[in-house]
């Protein structure tokens, strides 16, 4: 991990190592669904410390090009994934009665239903099945990361979690095939490194772009939820090109992402999140993340990064991390 990430227009993060503006009083603020309105979570003081521990990290899509509708509803693209060094936390310990669970707390933790429906506790089931484990887990996920905002929160943690399983049942074999029948997402996630991602975002290829890795990096939301289907079904199905991003500035002048006018008719506010971030001094890429809300800028300068994100309002949930190399 490189800098210390910081995290505002969220109340309070549980688990430590962000800016917390909570109320001192022990017990976590929440925030609900794409929204700002706060609620008590459980605390983590209950999870043992000697639990094994992943990251799950935040997905950017530093380009999206979608390419055709298939068939099967799905839609070809090509995307650069990138990751932020920091995201949601995911904490697990063996249940020797077999069975699994998921509790949940941080300041998105408000509202996520931890049930079977939760991306975590479906990698989980998928995974156990899969490998025929009898052992359990007890897993908790302090949930940072906007819910529904296009970077990948729910893939992420059930990737992370996928990551964190396979280590707490030393299961040692591949688990990419099994990720992409989670979500198009979870593959990429579980690799979360810098990934050229085509087919419906499943087919990975590492990719290498010099001075990319550790760049300050600013994601802002500005606390609307968006879910994915209804984007892509906006997608107006003109084919606009490949995306060839082998270097930054290609990458800079050559990408889109196809799925921001669908985005910004949904979801007008993303076009002043956008602009925002586009007219902050030292500004490499300002662009939308997957569909949306979360828009991203990538800075050569972490002091500048700092600045954009004093600069935002403070209604908008921001981000400031680095790429992960
Ligand atoms: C758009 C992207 C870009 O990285 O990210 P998000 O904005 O969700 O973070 C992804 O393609 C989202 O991947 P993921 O969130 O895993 O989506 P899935 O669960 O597989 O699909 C949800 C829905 O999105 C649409 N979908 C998704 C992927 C794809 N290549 N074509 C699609 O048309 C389909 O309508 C599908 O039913
Ligand atoms: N652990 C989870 N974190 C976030 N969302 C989850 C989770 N489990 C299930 N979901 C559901 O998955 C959907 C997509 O959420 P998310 O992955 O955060 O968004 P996006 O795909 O836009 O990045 C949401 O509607 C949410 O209710």
């Amino acid at each position: 991990m490189g800098g210390r990430p910081s995290v505002r227009g969220a109340l309070c993060l549980g688990g430590g190592g962000a800016v917390c503006r909570g109320t001192g009083s022990g017990s976590d603020q929440c925030q609900g669904k794409g929204g700002l309105s706060t609620g008590a979570c459980r605390p983590l003081t209950a999870f043992p410390s000697a639990a094994l521990s992943e990251v799950a990290y935040a997905k950017i899509n530093l380009a999206l090009h979608v390419r055709r509708r298939r068939d099967d509803g799905y839609h070809d693209i090509e995307s650069l994934f990138a990751f932020a060094e920091d995201g949601d936390r995911l904490h697990a310990v063996t249940r020797d009665d077999g069975q699994l669970s998921l509790t949940i707390d941080g300041p998105f933790g408000a509202g996520l239903d931890s049930g079977a429906d939760n991306l975590v506790v479906r990698a989980a089931h998928a995974l156990k099945n899969a490998f025929n484990i009898t052992v359990g887990a007890a897993i908790h996920l302090n949930k940072r990361l906007p819910v529904a905002s296009g970077i990948g929160g729910g893939s992420a943690d059930a990737a992370a979690a996928l990551r964190m399983l396979a280590r707490l049942w030393a299961i040692d074999r591949p688990m990419h095939a099994l990720a992409a029948t989670i979500g198009s997402d979870v593959p990429a996630c579980l690799v979360s490194r810098t990934l050229m991602g085509t087919g419906r975002g499943e087919a990975l290829d590492l990719c290498a772009i010099d001075g990319l890795g550790g760049m300050p990096l600013l994601l802002v939301n500005p606390g609307i939820g968006l879910s994915t289907a209804p984007v892509f079904a906006g997608w107006d199905r003109v084919d606009r090109g490949p995306l060839v991003a082998d270097t930054l500035d290609a990458l800079i002048a050559e990408g889109r992402n196809d799925l921001y006018p669908p985005a910004v008719a949904l979801v007008p506010q993303i076009g002043a999140v956008l602009e925002s971030l586009a007219a902050q001094p030292g500004v490499r890429l300002a662009r939308m993340s997957g569909s949306g809300a979360t828009c991203f800028a990538l800075f050569d300068d972490s002091a500048q990064r700092d600045a954009a994100a004093a600069a935002m309002p403070a209604h908008w949930w921001t981000l400031s991390s680095r790429v992960r190399a």
